[in-house]
């Protein structure tokens, strides 16, 4: 019904149209039903009935006319409601905050806009064919009013008693079927690790095993399982509503010609029978379908809820600006707790202190673990502290205005992504592109072509390289590297330290780098050690060791 309620609700002011487009070619199949019994009936009609004919022509027209539209109405009202949902939960999932994206989780975002939207783009005309059926068994039941009253009642009873058990059965198919789902999610993970680490899994044999035979095998035998009881329960109902189908039948031809006076009808009736069983069984073939489809409109709304909820604490986006930076930006008793869904004691940052100039060269350090990237994602705003004030050149850090100061940074974090187009850049001036590839030694590996880079198949090194390129050409007052220099040779991070970041330096930027490269400490103007989550000292290199 879930989904039935979505495509009534996102057909919008066609729903009219479409309920009745899906109504009729059920409607008038059933009234083809009564031409061909009334036709077939040569005794009574005494030969072929033109006007009969003219009929046939004419309903039969009409179910393919109205089914055709039916069906491309339907296809039509869930492709623009899953382009609409893709647009709108990548919108909502852009303006939330990383802490959000963190806690709601990427594989159930993924899962939404792929497998679930999978799912009921392909069901749009297994609904249709199912008002269709539904609609032959309604035309059916009611012709066998017509032809007799107690048969009627004797098919409703017949009916009623199919419903009530298969209702019981779907339920429990149902059921199952979400089970599965959640199931399907566990298996996914551990394929996702044999895929994602396939190297590590490939050069460790004992990891391999434990991985596929503790892990894969069972969550996809579980997922196996489940569906399995699924599909015995759709199919008990199956079978239970064709033994009431059978009996049915087996009453209406031998026991209703004792109560009617015309002896054509039970034959009449059989025909309509045997016709609705056609329905029957296609109804009960797509139930499973429909509740498939049922499960993904329920996780889509789930995600939707979801995203709106932590929407709440999500800013409007502002136009695009770049800010600048003339002063300092400074932290006072900033604090963060991470989110804990175990119950474990979430890591914290803070109270911190902390105030870099514009124009500094600051070296976060301190040991694994210390909270080096979680400060660095506070000060960056892309997590709003618990407690504390952030500013820059005076001003608090605001929703209103966390856009703006956002823009003041150019960032490498060590997880960086690396984009394959230069999107948000401004490219006219193309040689500079050019020349930066030059500088990172990246112009005879990477291009520029048809606005894409031409790969992105590269080493770690170089990666990074072609991430800093992209990062020189964004333009910012601020750069910020989280160990840009870890996966770098040793000429290149000498290089970095003493060339390049001295460069940046020199042309006004403000350079913040997270690093363990001590024998480099030297060219900072100011190192913040980090322990625990704390600042635990802010100094100059004349500081290191003191
Ligand atoms: N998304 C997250 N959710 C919960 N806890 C997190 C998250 N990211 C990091 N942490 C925790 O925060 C702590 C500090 O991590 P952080 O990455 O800031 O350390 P770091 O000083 O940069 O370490 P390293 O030098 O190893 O890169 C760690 O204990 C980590 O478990």
């Amino acid at each position: 019904m879930k989904f039935f309620r979505l495509l009534y609700r996102e057909a919008g002011d066609s729903r009219r149209t479409f309920l009745l487009l899906s109504l009729v070619p059920g409607l008038v199949m059933g009234l083809v039903i009564a031409v061909i019994n009334a036709t077939t009936n040569y005794q009574q009609t005494g030969g072929l009935q033109w006007q009969y004919l003219g009929l046939f022509v004419l309903g039969c027209t009409t179910v393919l006319f109205t089914m055709n539209r039916a069906l491309n109405m339907a296809t039509a009202i869930v492709a623009d409601y899953l382009c609409r949902l893709r647009i709108r939960v990548t919108a909502q999932v852009r303006n939330l905050n990383l802490a959000s994206v963190e806690e709601i989780g990427l594989n159930r975002i993924r899962a939404a806009v792929g497998r679930d939207h999978q799912t009921i783009e392909e069901t749009a005309p297994a609904l249709v064919g199912l008002i269709y059926f539904v609609m032959q068994l309604v035309m059916s039941a009611l012709y066998i009013f017509y032809l007799s009253p107690l048969a009627f009642a004797v098919t409703i009873a017949f009916l009623a008693g199919a419903v009530f058990f298969y209702r019981k059965s779907y339920r429990d198919a149902e059921e199952l079927m979400r089970q599965a789902s959640l199931s399907e999610q566990a298996f996914q993970n551990s394929f996702e690790n044999i895929l994602s680490g396939f190297k590590e899994v490939k050069l460790n044999a004992e990891r391999s095993d434990d991985l596929f035979h503790n892990y894969v095998v069972p969550r996809s035998e579980r997922v196996e399982e489940l569906r399995v009881e699924s599909g015995r329960s759709f199919n008990y109902g199956q079978s239970v509503s064709d033994v009431f189908f059978y009996t049915l039948m087996g009453t209406l031809v031998f026991a209703i010609p004792f109560y009617v006076s015309d002896l054509s009808i039970p034959g009449k009736i059989v025909t309509v029978i045997v016709f609705a069983s056609g329905a029957i069984t296609s109804i009960i073939r797509m139930l499973p379908v429909v509740s498939r489809a049922n499960l993904a409109v329920s996780n889509i709304e789930d995600l939707k809820n979801l995203l709106e909820k932590y929407g709440e604490a999500a800013e409007d986006r502002l136009e695009a600006k770049q800010a600048k930076l003339t002063k300092a930006i400074s932290l006072k008793k900033i604090a963060y707790t991470y989110h804990s869904e175990n119950g474990d004691r979430p890591f914290s940052i803070g109270p911190c202190d902390l105030d870099i100039a514009a124009g500094e060269m600051v070296f976060i350090v301190g040991g694994n673990g210390s909270g080096k990237s979680t400060l660095a994602k506070i000060l960056t705003g892309l997590y709003d502290p618990d407690g504390g004030h952030l500013a820059w050149d005076g001003k608090t850090v605001k929703p209103e205005n966390i856009d703006v100061y956002r823009s003041l940074f150019a960032v490498i974090f060590s997880d960086f992504h690396l984009f394959d187009r230069l999107y948000g850049v401004d490219l006219s001036d193309e040689q500079k592109l050019y020349d930066l590839l030059e500088e990172m030694k990246l112009d005879e590996k990477v291009h520029y072509r048809n606005n894409r880079f031409s790969t992105t198949n590269l080493s770690t090194g170089q990666r990074k390289r072609l991430a800093m390129v992209v990062a020189l050409l964004e333009n910012r007052d601020v750069y910020l590297f989280d160990e840009w220099a870890a996966d770098q040779d040793p000429e290149y991070r000498r290089w970095f330290y003493t060339e390049f970041l001295t460069k940046l330096k020199r042309d006004g930027r403000t350079v913040i780098a997270i690093t363990h490269d001590d024998r480099y400490f030297d060219i900072a103007d100011k190192i913040v050690w980090m322990e625990e989550g704390k600042i635990s000292k802010v100094g100059t290199p004349a500081d290191v060791d003191a």
